[in-house]
């Protein structure tokens, strides 16, 4: 049974779906929080459910040996080393809508807190002043309200908005005219967005590109007397620009859901009169944290039990109902690749695979991922299904997919054709009674189940290969369990594929290469 660690607070809820689906369960909801802790049992489990306080950094993704899935109940994963996952083949997966209404909501009634000095006025009343005409306020109707990053959150916010009779304009490369219109935004660049907007609220994830995306320069084109509302991400706004800002009187006030290091303990923005703080709460409402705690048991349980996945950020979607039918297309896609691997020797420039017949109605991606980590794992050690079409990136290796309706005389085939820098080599396989065959080899027709110790010579088609073969192989003490022979045509190159009980030795592979006609002998294992 797969067991799961849920190592931040999520609802309960999540535990019960775990149990039901067949999936063993530790709750531990601080133990996030304590690194060498998790570091020392993280190795015992196949799947890692956090919010944002567990880390889960390369160092604990080293030490997670049986790991597969890290499901993130909420939407940020700036927390989660991909890199390392991907390299390590463990699925990242998170909850994307789940709890966008909730953050939506937060950054709204952080505006008004800000707006209407809410959180001061409520201090000040709970002490028994009457400060009446120490906060006066701002009305919303009217203003411009800035949003940089109009996406899952963004577009909630612009939508609130709107509906406050707000002039909504948005800053987001990604962003379409047909949907800024659609939302009843206008759509601007980020300089036209900093000198109009009365109010700007952020909503894009933290990147490289948006790293101090409100730092010194933005900060002091901001319109004069604006407010910064940021419920995305610490690290968007440079803290010691915007404290300059507020001190200057340059920005009238900030709210503040998350910073650049959490917890937020001490910060030099804390106890500011033009500052509303809050710990990192946008998500945090029941309605949220039900959604997602519930979406991310489903999800993880559905990939560990059924294979399924859905909301990854490093691998292609399969649904709960296409794993099992791609099941064993996979396993074919993966022995294909591994045969074309083992037997190339140069640089790879292309990886081909042609889906013909019912296989190419079928969701290929994780076939092609899984032929292509076949094509790789001679070559490379650290290669698998999540991280294959990474590196062969990485490799400049060009993918290639192509679909065929027809497959001849099959129901399905999966062809592969491997170019490197000096061959181009194919092979193909099919589905027989749920496992996977092979039926071509360098457009040779062959017939050949797949074993876990195969020799594979190509000769010329001369009478008396076959015996030699045979008497060198028994010589050796190796024993044949299936014999399968193809050729062009007689008297042309011919192939044989045979199945032996144990790995075929480089001793026996150069007696094999020794006999009369042998142009290739290797080893091959699946
Ligand atoms: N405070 C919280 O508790 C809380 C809760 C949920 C989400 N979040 C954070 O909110 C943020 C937004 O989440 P989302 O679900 O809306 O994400 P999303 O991916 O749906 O939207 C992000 C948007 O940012 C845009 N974007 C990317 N780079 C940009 C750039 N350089 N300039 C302008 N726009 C850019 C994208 O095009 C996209 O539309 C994330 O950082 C997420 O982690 C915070
Ligand atoms: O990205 C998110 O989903 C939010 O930042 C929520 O984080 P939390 O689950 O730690 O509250």
């Amino acid at each position: 049974m797969p067991k799961v660690l849920v190592s931040d607070a999520l609802s309960e809820t999540a535990v019960n779906i775990f149990k039901e689906r067949g999936v063993d369960v530790d709750y531990e909801p601080s133990l996030g929080k304590d690194k060498d802790k998790l570091l020392s049992v993280i190795g015992d489990y196949d799947g890692l459910a956090v919010r944002s306080a567990t880390k889960a950094t390369a160092p604990i993704i080293e030490a997670a040996k049986n790991l597969k899935v890290i499901g993130r109940a909420g939407i940020g994963v700036d927390n989660i080393d991909i890199k390392s996952a991907t390299a390590a083949g463990i699925v990242v997966m998170n909850t994307p809508y789940g709890n966008a209404i909730t953050t939506a909501e937060h950054a709204i009634a952080m505006m008004f807190a800000l707006v209407r000095n809410i959180p001061q006025a409520n201090q000040s009343t709970h002490a028994g002043k009457w400060e009446k005409s120490a906060f006066m306020g701002a009305e919303v109707f009217g203003k411009t309200l800035g949003v940089i990053g109009c996406g899952n959150i963004g577009s909630i916010v612009a939508n609130r908005g709107v509906g406050l009779k707000m002039r909504v304009i948005a800053f987001d490369p990604f962003l379409t005219e047909e949907r800024a219109v659609e939302l009843g935004v206008e759509k601007v660049d980020i300089g036209d967005l900093l000198k109009r907007a009365d109010i700007v609220t952020l909503h894009t994830p933290l990147t490289d590109q948006t790293r101090n995306i409100l730092g010194r320069d933005n900060l002091a084109v901001l319109k004069k007397g604006a407010f910064v509302v940021n419920c995305a991400r610490g690290g968007l706004v440079d803290e010691a620009a915007l404290k300059d800002a507020l001190d200057e009187g340059r920005i009238a006030g900030a709210a503040l859901d998350v910073y650049e290091t959490e917890p937020a303990t001490k910060h030099p923005l804390f106890g500011h009169p033009k500052v509303v703080a809050t710990p990192h709460l946008g998500a945090s409402t029941r309605e949220a944290q039900e959604n997602v705690a519930i979406q991310i048991a489903e999800q993880m349980a559905d990939y560990l039990i059924r294979g399924a996945v859905s909301n990854s950020l490093n691998s292609p979607s399969v649904t709960a109902e296409e794993a099992p039918r791609l099941k064993p297309f996979v396993s074919l896609a993966d022995k294909l690749g591994l045969f074309a691997g083992q037997l190339t020797q140069t640089g790879v420039k292309e990886i081909e695979i042609s889906y013909e017949g019912e296989v190419s109605e079928l969701n290929t991606k994780p076939l092609t991922a899984a032929a292509v980590a076949g094509v790789l794992k001679p070559m490379l050690s650290e290669v698998n299904v999540v991280n294959a079409p990474v590196l062969a990136k990485e490799r400049g290796i060009s993918i290639v997919e192509t679909y065929r309706d027809d497959a001849d005389s099959y129901d399905s085939v999966i062809r592969l054709r491997i170019v490197t820098e000096q061959q181009d080599r194919t092979v193909s396989g099919t589905i027989f009674g749920a496992l996977p065959r092979i039926v071509e080899i360098k457009g040779v027709e062959m017939e050949a189940a797949f074993a876990p110790h195969m020799l594979y010579t190509t000769n010329e088609d001369k009478p008396g290969f076959i015996g030699a073969l045979g008497q060198t192989l028994g010589a050796a003490g190796v024993n044949i369990a299936t014999f399968n022979l193809g050729r062009s045509a007689p008297g042309e190159g011919a192939i044989a594929l045979v199945a032996v009980d144990d790995p075929v030795s480089d001793d026996v592979l150069e007696k094999v290469r020794a006999l009369p006609h042998v142009t290739q002998a290797a080893a091959l294992s699946f």
